[in-house]
């Protein structure tokens, strides 16, 4: 252990709520109370340079479960956008020298001020991008755990690492940070996806340009505000929303942004990973990016596998968040022996859930909009034609969704589906599961790897033999033998997938800060 760390508390997960008890479910209501009269009708700002400001307009967040008008959120202009870059340039300047317990000591203070407050952050998680209870406090803990797990790394890497000694030179390795951070997020995981990649700025020491999802900006500027008040200075996080086409390429391609941390889609990803590899007039450095993409993720269950357990699994990993993670199941691979009772058990608690509203905590919610929920239906109806729909596929009525009612997508399987098919092939985001058949538990690995993603996957079977072989073989970053694919914890589960998932940054992981940082060597003559 690092000796910076040796007066920290040991390291542990923030524990969930328990929501069967009465008394905990009463208070998680109560918070959707609080946060609508905290926040709804509120209009919020941008923040540049530790300054509150209006945008060139704003725009309204709906809550996608009903179609409820929630918050107003600022349009930056573009030259608000030039604007935050040079504040976050400006504050770089005095954090970069910051004392690494002072950052560290911010985060563990931001830990504690989240801890009083985690219902009411699941309550607005919840209203903008429509997670049931257990969901949204399954993303809070895990921000707790980022505060924890980054004030631990900030003190770790402030360390350097020794090198091979020299008899007449004195040697160190340290890190430094890069520069101007823009961190760009999806609205599936709308807290702990932006804290982690703004986190790993901060605790390097670098600044951040702070671009939420146009979904779900509360879920991020609620962080922000405990991030300052636990006492980071102001300007060290510069906080944008707008549209794409001010805050998308140009917020890219800025000749002073160092860095770009992104999370979201293959086709986004891809676009930020060409573009930032171009070298703008004047620019000094070549920028550095992560970019974390989707997913299609399979579960292989072998015919020697506990298939109540593996049924379990896939249930909760597939239509957990209606199948908006990356790191959802998507593809059911067993093996010919057991493929029958395996589908029956899925088909049979997959019946079980209830699609409702989220504030209800209902089971499965509504998927984020019209235009992902009308995407996924296109997926549906194309697959009755290639493969066989076992459950699903039909529409659903949820009392109170009011305009929001077309955003319910039943949970659907289909089954026999073959490899080349989009069902197999394509992230769908919604909850559509494929039923794949495989002769044996060697072909099945081998269809879990027939694709362009490798982020997370699950492998069921009792065979420590087959356990040893799906470790060597499965080409993903997020392996999870016996257990269900979603759920990473922070500090514990390093996060990032292989091949078109993205960069492997691994967030939460030994090695996330490394990515935010430079390497000085400095050698000095005795
Ligand atoms: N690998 C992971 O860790 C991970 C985690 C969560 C979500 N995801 C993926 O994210 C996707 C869903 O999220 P989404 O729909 O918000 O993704 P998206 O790519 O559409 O949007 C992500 C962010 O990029 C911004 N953006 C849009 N155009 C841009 C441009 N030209 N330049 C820069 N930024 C731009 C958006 O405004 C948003 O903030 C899925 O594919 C999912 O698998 C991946
Ligand atoms: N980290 C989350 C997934 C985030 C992507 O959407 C998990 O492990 O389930």
């Amino acid at each position: 252990m690092s000796t910076l760390m040796q007066g920290l508390p040991p390291f542990e997960h923030a524990p969930y709520f328990n929501f069967r008890d009465p008394a905990v479910a009463g208070e998680q209501k109560a918070a959707y109370e609080t946060a609508r009269a905290r926040y709804a009708g509120q209009t919020f700002p941008l923040l540049i340079g530790g300054e509150k400001v209006a945008g060139g307009g704003t725009f309204t967040v709906t809550n996608p479960a009903t179609g409820e008008a929630l918050w107003r959120f600022q349009q930056a202009t573009p030259a608000q956008l030039g604007e935050a870059v040079t504040a976050a340039n400006r504050a770089f300047e005095t954090w970069r020298f910051s004392d690494p317990l002072q950052r560290a000591s911010i985060f563990l203070r931001a830990a504690e001020l989240l801890r009083a407050r985690r219902l009411e952050l699941n309550a607005v998680m919840s209203l903008e991008n429509g997670k049931n209870w257990a969901e949204a406090d399954g993303e809070i803990a895990e921000c707790v755990d980022h505060f924890e797990v980054f004030a631990r790394e900030t003190l770790k890497w402030a360390e350097g690492k020794a090198v091979y000694p020299m008899p007449d030179e004195h040697v160190t390795t340290v890190y430094e940070p890069l520069g101007a951070v823009a961190v760009i997020s999806p609205w599936n995981y709308p807290s702990a996806i932006p804290l982690g990649m703004a986190l790993g700025a901060l605790a390097a020491g670098n600044t951040v340009i702070w671009k939420p999802a146009s979904e779900t900006p509360l879920s991020s500027w609620l962080l922000i505000g405990l991030l300052h008040q636990a006492g980071l200075p102001e300007g060290c996080i510069q906080f944008l929303t707008g549209t794409d086409d001010v805050l998308g390429d140009p917020l890219v391609d800025h000749r002073d942004v160092r860095m770009v941390a992104f999370t979201g889609s293959r086709e986004i990803g891809c676009r930020i990973y060409e573009r930032a590899a171009k070298v703008q007039p004047g620019q000094r450095f070549l920028k550095r990016v992560i970019a974390e993409m989707g997913g299609k993720d399979p579960t292989v269950v072998c015919a020697d596998a506990d298939l109540d357990a593996a049924a379990a699994g896939i249930v909760a990993s597939t239509f957990g968040y209606s199948g908006q993670k990356c790191s959802a199941c998507s593809r059911v691979i067993a093996e010919e022996g057991v493929y029958d009772a395996l589908l029956e058990k899925v088909k049979a608690l997959t019946e079980g859930l209830v699609v409702g509203l989220p504030e209800h905590n209902a089971d499965v919610g509504p998927v984020i909009h019209a235009g992902s929920a009308g995407r996924i239906r296109e997926y549906i109806e194309n697959g009755k034609g290639t493969a066989r729909l076992v459950c699903g596929g039909g529409e659903v009525r949820v009392d109170g969704s009011g305009e929001a009612a077309v955003n319910y997508v039943q949970p659907t399987i289909f089954a026999d589906v073959e490899a080349k098919d989009p069902l197999f092939q394509e992230e769908i985001f919604g909850p559509v599961l494929a039923f794949a058949r495989a002769r044996d538990w060697r072909h099945a690995i081998d269809l879990a790897n027939d694709s362009d993603y490798g982020l997370t996957a699950a492998f069921y079977s009792r065979d420590p033999f087959k356990l040893a072989e799906a470790r060597r073989l499965m080409h993903v970053g997020n392996l999870y033998l016996n257990r269900k694919c979603t759920g990473a914890l922070s500090g514990t589960h390093a996060f990032g997938g292989y091949g078109m998932s993205g960069t492997n940054a691994k967030v939460g992981g030994p090695d996330y800060l490394f990515w935010f940082l430079q390497t000085k060597t400095v050698a000095q003559k005795y």
